[in-house]
């Protein structure tokens, strides 16, 4: 396997806050990557820095062996980096077929843009829905969107950011399947969760973030059996637990 994202010593202030704090951290090729932590520590941030949306204070962020940490998002995009936001926003006024033949041009690959949405729609349930507005789809079909419209950009890793929250069970069932198919095309993801039981469906490791800083990582049933991240995320004292 080889290092797709790496990050080394990054940080992010802002003013006297700071939110990424001296974070290491590298991603395998094909790797499926789970980040939780508590409200407000930083892992969206996380995300905006390694997609290009903010500059670290500190740090180097690479792409394979490639330093990117002064690319803009846009050509981080096109080298592989695709990243769906925590809410989403569409073109609402645009068909599901016509975001993601937009993202498909973005993602650089406009001659065989039509082929990419046509896989993407069927990975991602879509199909049925590619001539609805975007603005008419339910909370499920707008995340799937979101999620497509990462995917129409042909990345080779996928940040996903909260995808799961506002789901119903069985919503939330269907998409963890779809992300799995994802991730067993060989594309590499990086998924931000509260929703832990979703996650661990999926990932294969999962690494801790609290206060901007990377606190724990390693096999996700023996993190999340770490008492010191029961404490910090799910509030449960060890003697609790006991
Ligand atoms: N542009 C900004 N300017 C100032 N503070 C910011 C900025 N962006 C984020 N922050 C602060 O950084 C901290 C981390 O925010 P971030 O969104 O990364 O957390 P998070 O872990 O993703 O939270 P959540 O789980 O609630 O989505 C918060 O205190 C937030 O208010």
């Amino acid at each position: 396997m080889t290092q797709i994202v790496t990050l080394k010593g990054v940080s992010k202030s802002f003013g006297a806050l700071t939110v990424t704090d001296a974070v290491d951290l590298a991603v395998e090729s094909g790797e499926a990557l789970g980040i939780i932590g508590p409200n407000g520590a930083g892992k969206s941030t996380l995300f905006n820095l390694i997609g290009g949306a903010l500059q670290p204070s500190e740090g180097r962020i690479y792409w394979q062996d490639r330093d990117i940490t002064d690319l803009p998002a846009a050509q981080r995009c096109r080298l592989g980096i695709g990243r769906s936001f925590q809410i989403p926003h569409p073109f609402v006024g645009m068909t599901v077929y016509e975001n993601l033949l937009t993202a498909a041009i973005f993602g650089g690959d406009a001659q065989s843009a039509p082929q990419t949405c046509r896989r993407v729609l069927e990975l991602t349930g879509l199909m049925p829905k590619a001539n609805l507005q975007a603005g008419s789809l339910g909370l499920l079909e707008r995340k799937r969107l979101e999620m497509a419209r990462a995917l129409a950009t042909s990345p080779k890793v996928l940040l996903l950011d909260e995808i799961a929250g506002g789901l119903t069970e069985a919503e939330c069932h269907a998409l963890v399947a779809t992300i799995r198919d994802i991730h067993a095309s060989g594309m590499a993801v990086i998924w931000i969760e509260h929703v832990v039981h979703a996650l661990l469906a999926v990932v294969e490791r999962l690494v801790v973030i609290d206060r901007g800083a990377l606190v724990a990582q390693g096999d996700p049933k023996a993190v999340m059996a770490d008492p010191m991240v029961q404490q910090l995320y799910l509030g449960i004292d060890a003697d609790d637990a006991a």
